[in-house]
């Protein structure tokens, strides 16, 4: 068993390749073995999140989930524990695995009870897992409503109950006021879904355990990339290594977002950043910051250069995109550069042909930007964003980085997205987003591959969020700039 940390790199398994993974384990086991090591893992579990715990509320659904919840009570009712077990189904119509662990519930003195019990220190969530096919009802719905706000521990077996595995889709909402610490205990695979969209706030701390079974040769749905390696510079380097970042953006009172797209590619690491504004107004130098190289956006020669493109662009962006998307050698794709395309089909078309071209872009929309993109709702975006990711590659032949919780990285072609797991609310503040785009040009124009200097570049951005001491002032887009990490 193990932890899931933002250092892990891991393959993640939607439903469909679980449940073929699943199968092959159960037929090479005798009968019952896997939700018996199911069952022990979530009391080990349950015993170190709550030590002190005497009773502990099992809540157990109609299914295979709801079995692993039946043998966890009787493994720790052996160990003294006062486990308590409410049943939303029909013993009858359990599965025969699920019912087994019933019997071996009750033949270790586990209390059943029809209501929760009133007091408890630990509650484990056995109702439903990669076996829904709806939301939860009925009692269900009470039950899951009662852990949310009890303050409580809450360890989910599996899958959160009604957190869609593959899509991080949850069908309830959980309150931002609730205290309650979560952990998820996922077996035999980690899933996509515990990790974007709402997966992270149903999930809280996520850890895994393969229930000692073989390695497999599924194909992943996606990846955990883990922590990137520190970039090592030669002693031998210059400037010219590290290659010139041209931000391109900064429309009439927008020049604020090209600076911080600037500020952070120059702390990234690039060799020199060029920060070309769009308005003729703006004034030629940021004596705050005066090793960018203030320009005219529209005459800057992008031939030899990675372009930050869109950052506070404004409408004055539209004009300049088709030079940009010609010249580049590389290229960023942000903020109101990705809505001119979004509503341009000729851009989009000049957006195509870079790929063909040989020359790299990365897009970087946050949700409704994606769905601009798309034709979509930013609801359909969230409701599988992976898959939004993926369309986003193929369509425009770019790597896609769909912001937000659990940020997706799709790559056109074979390599599984990822799904970062750094950074956190701390970056809901204006201007991140064109730092981020900031940094993933300095890791281009270094002549990293596009895909790895995004992934890269995303863990990097979230890991300063996550580092970011709890008792210091909000973090704020111009200090993250400066914190950028090379
Ligand atoms: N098999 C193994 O080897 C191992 C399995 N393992 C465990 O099994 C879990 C998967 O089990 P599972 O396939 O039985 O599905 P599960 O998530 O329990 O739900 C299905 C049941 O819920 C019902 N139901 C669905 N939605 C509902 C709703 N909204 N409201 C009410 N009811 C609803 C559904 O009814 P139906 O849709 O058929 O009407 C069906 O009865 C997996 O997550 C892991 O924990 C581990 O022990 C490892 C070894
Ligand atoms: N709750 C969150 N968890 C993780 N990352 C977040 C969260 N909120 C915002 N971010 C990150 O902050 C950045 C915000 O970007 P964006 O929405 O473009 O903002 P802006 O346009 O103001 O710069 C993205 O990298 C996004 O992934
Ligand atoms: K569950």
């Amino acid at each position: 068993m193990y932890r899931v940390t933002s250092a892990t790199a891991a393959d993640l398994f939607d439903i469909t390749a679980t449940r073929r993974i699943e199968r092959a384990a159960a037929a090479a086991l005798p009968a019952h073995t896997l939700m018996q090591r199911a069952g022990l893992a979530v009391a080990r579990l349950a015993m170190a999140v709550a030590p002190h715990a005497r009773t502990v509320w099992i809540a157990c659904g109609p299914g295979n989930n709801g079995g692993d919840g039946f043998e966890a009570a009787a493994q720790l009712r052996q160990r003294g524990f006062m486990p308590v077990v409410t049943f939303a189904g029909d013993a009858d119509r359990l599965p025969p695995d699920a019912k087994a662990s019933l019997q071996r519930a009750r033949d270790a003195q586990v209390i059943f009870a029809q209501e929760p019990p009133t007091d408890y220190e630990l509650t484990i969530d056995a109702l439903l897992g990669i076996g829904a096919t709806r939301p939860p009802e009925g009692v269900m719905v009470e039950w899951l409503q009662e852990m949310d706000a009890s303050g409580q521990p809450v360890l989910s077996v599996d899958v959160p109950s009604g957190l869609n595995a593959d899509t991080g889709v949850l069908s309830r909402r959980i309150s931002a006021d609730a205290r309650t610490p979560r952990v998820c205990l996922t077996f035999l695979t980690l899933k996509p879904g515990l990790f974007t969209a709402n997966g992270r706030d149903a999930a809280g701390t996520v850890w895994f355990d393969d229930l000692g079974c073989d390695k497999h040769a599924e194909p992943p749905t996606a990846r955990l990339a883990g922590r990137p390696k520190a970039p090592r510079r030669t002693h031998a380097s210059h400037k010219g290594s590290y290659g010139d970042v041209a931000v391109i953006g900064g429309a009439p009172g927008m020049a604020g977002a090209a600076l911080l797209a600037g500020s952070a590619a120059l702390h990234a690491g690039a060799g020199r950043v060029f920060v070309g504004l769009l308005d003729p107004s703006a004034a030629p130098v940021d004596t705050a910051q005066p090793e960018l190289m203030l320009r005219d956006g529209h005459t800057l020669d992008l031939s030899d250069m990675t372009a930050v493109c869109g950052c506070g662009g404004g409408t004055a962006i539209r004009a300049a995109l088709p030079r940009v998307l010609t010249t580049a050698a590389a290229l960023v794709l942000d903020a109101d550069a990705l809505n001119a395309i979004a509503a341009d089909s000729a851009l989009q078309m000049q957006l195509v042909s870079r790929a063909q071209r040989g020359q790299p872009t990365v897009i970087t929309p946050h949700p409704l930007e994606a769905a601009r993109l798309l034709g979509y709702a930013a609801s359909d975006v969230q409701a599988d964003r992976l898959a939004a990711a993926r369309q986003l590659a193929t369509r425009f032949g770019v790597v896609a980085v769909l912001k937000g919780s659990g940020t997706v990285i799709a790559a056109d072609g074979d390599a599984s997205p990822v799904i970062n797991l750094t950074g956190n609310a701390k970056l809901a503040t204006a201007g991140t987003g064109d730092v981020l785009a900031g940094m993933i040009g300095a890791a281009l124009a270094a002549k990293q591959s596009p895909f790895e200097a995004a992934c890269e570049a995303v863990w990097r951005h979230g890991h300063v969020a996550d580092t970011w001491p709890a008792d210091a002032a909000p973090l704020t887009a111009g200090t993250l700039a400066r914190q950028a990490p090379v």
